[in-house]
């Protein structure tokens, strides 16, 4: 470990984040009744240009007026390189309710981006004496957001999220596909005449939950575009989850409990974990620092992977 201690990122479960169109605000109490644990308001990519201003008017009324829970509230403002972004973040923070958790800043390219917003976000609290300080989301999603990954994740005290946007990713990137996220069907090896499908999204996923974990960050999957395909979304969560993130986006309402299935650590997981703690408290006790559980080596670095595990789930219940 570095001098540096690795920080903790926020103590909050973040296994689902539903989205749902800032123009579509029938959707919103069902948006609330739903079982995941971050709810994102969207004024960017899913709305229509000329819907805007009505989708914040929307937006800024059910912030107030809806029984959100305890779910985490957020809402994704339009991109820095859009003539809306600004208005989203002064009407939102003059006029929405202190229910507000986060905005979510969608394409950004590098630490200045987030900067000039969180500027922004400090003059209007400071002029409205809001006392709630708004937290930060950021989606990973351009060739310039990845290459800087590290610097945004250290932009600002205030982020608390960083999730990979696979679609623009995958445009800004010229990668040849229309798919959002999931198994790509030109990716693959060739091993004796067998294909082998590869995951085009492993390695920015790997720089996203590296630049989150050094920063005390939580790294989420974003969308799947395919709400119909279950299992497709099941096999990409479960990559994701092992390889370190915490959530996944929802588009549609039928992929929130998939999401909580494979985000929430199994009872027998859970189970093991522990029972690695108590073999890794009994190695201790005889003065070893490694031993075995179930025919494998454990040792002082299990300790820290079950603790992982067993705060998941603890933060969960909670
Ligand atoms: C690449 C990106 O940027 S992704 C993030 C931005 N995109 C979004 O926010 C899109 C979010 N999703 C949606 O807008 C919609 O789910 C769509 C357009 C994909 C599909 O909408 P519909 O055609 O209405 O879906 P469908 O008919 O299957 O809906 C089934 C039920 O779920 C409800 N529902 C649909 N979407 C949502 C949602 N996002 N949240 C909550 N409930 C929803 C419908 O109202 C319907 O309810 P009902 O059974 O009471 O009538
Ligand atoms: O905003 C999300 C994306 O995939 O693009
Ligand atoms: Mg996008």
């Amino acid at each position: 470990m570095s001098f540096r201690i690795q920080p903790a990122p926020p103590a909050r479960p973040n296994r689902c984040q539903l989205f749902g169109p800032g123009s579509r605000p029938a959707l919103f109490e069902k948006m609330a009744a739903s079982a995941a644990d971050v709810i994102n308001l969207d004024l960017e990519d899913s709305v229509a240009p000329d819907d805007k201003a009505q989708a914040r008017r929307n937006i800024i009324e059910a912030i107030g007026d809806v029984d959100w829970g305890s779910k985490t509230l957020s809402v994704r403002i339009n991109a820095l390189d859009t003539p809306f972004w600004y208005r989203d973040v002064v009407d939102l923070l003059e006029n929405a309710s202190e229910r507000l958790d986060q905005i979510m800043i969608p394409k950004v390219g590098n630490a200045a981006d987030i900067y000039a917003v969180d500027a922004l976000v400090t003059a209007v609290e400071a002029a409205r004496g809001r006392t709630k300080r708004i937290g930060f989301e950021v989606i990973i999603e351009s060739a310039a957001g990845i290459s800087h990954v590290e610097e945004i994740a250290a932009a600002s005290p205030r982020l608390q999220a960083i999730s990979l946007g696979a679609a623009d990713f995958a445009a800004s990137m010229g990668m040849a596909t229309t798919g959002i996220g999931g198994t790509q069907e030109n990716y693959y090896m060739l091993h004796e005449g067998q294909k082998h499908w590869s995951d085009p999204w492993h390695w920015a996923q790997a720089a996203i939950v590296a630049a989150c974990r050094t920063h005390g960050i939580l790294p989420v999957d974003g969308p799947f575009g395919d709400f119909s395909d279950d299992d497709g979304f099941r096999a990409q969560a479960l990559r994701s989850a092992t390889l370190g993130m915490v959530g996944k986006w929802a588009i549609h309402p039928r992929q929130v409990a998939l999401a909580n299935e494979v985000f929430t650590p199994s009872e027998k997981v859970v189970a093991e974990a522990r029972e690695i703690l108590v073999a890794m408290d009994e190695a201790r006790k005889t003065g070893a620092g490694a031993t075995v559980y179930k025919g494998r080596l454990v040792d002082i670095a299990s300790i820290r992977q079950a603790q992982m595990i067993v705060r998941q789930a603890e933060l969960i219940n909670a």
